[in-house]
């Protein structure tokens, strides 16, 4: 298993061993040991799966105090960009973006800790997502960033215009008209 620091402090990309055989492949998705040893030791309490079709966008979305997430991320179909934004009031790298081509061949993860915002578009026909996170769902620290907002300029790898977006993330504010909630 291999484990990435990334250019924004705390994002993790992470490649496991894959053994292929004649009957297929086998491989460790998670392995509390391995991830302790290189500095992920959250214990994680709800797994979350989605299915979207291809030019779905869902995000930017976190959690605040004291229901701040950290999410660990992956694909068990398809092909999504996964993004996190860096939200961290003080950061140096404070609203800037890491995105990372997530696939079911890939195989690879991203580990996003508390203070990023999260989204992804699905490059692929659909896409199954699964994602491991630290605390539970809790609706009243729910927030969230447009993902289209000009400030933070993804490039989300699919055609905007006919990205398909859900009603409650459509209405989302602009990050510089909302960090001031900012808990993490
Ligand atoms: C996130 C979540 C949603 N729900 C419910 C609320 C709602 O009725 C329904 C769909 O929720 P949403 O529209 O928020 O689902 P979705 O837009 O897929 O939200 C997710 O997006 C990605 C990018 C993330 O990072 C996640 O943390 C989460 O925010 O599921 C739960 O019961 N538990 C949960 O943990």
């Amino acid at each position: 298993m291999k484990f990435t620091a990334c250019d924004l402090p705390g994002l993790i990309v992470i490649e496991p061993t894959v053994f292929g055989d004649s009957r297929g492949y086998f491989f460790e998705a998670y392995n509390e040991s391995l991830f302790h040893k290189n500095g992920i030791d959250y214990k994680f309490v709800q797994d979350n799966q989605s299915r979207s079709s291809h030019g779905v966008i869902r995000g930017l979305h976190f959690q605040l105090n004291p229901f701040a997430q950290v999410k660990l991320v992956r694909v068990l179909e398809g092909a999504i960009l996964d993004v996190a934004v860096d939200i961290r009031k003080g950061s140096p790298t404070f609203g800037k973006y890491f995105s990372v081509e997530l696939t079911s061949e890939n195989k690879k993860q991203l580990l996003i800790p508390a203070g990023f915002a999260h989204g992804f578009s699905v490059l692929s026909e659909t896409a199954s997502v699964l994602y491991k996170c630290n605390q539970f769902y809790n609706k009243e620290s729910e927030g969230g960033i447009r993902f289209d907002d000009p400030a933070l300029n993804i490039d989300w790898q699919v055609d905007l215009k006919q990205a398909v977006v859900s009603s409650k993330d459509i209405e989302l504010p602009l990050l510089k008209d909302c960090v001031s909630n900012f808990e993490f």
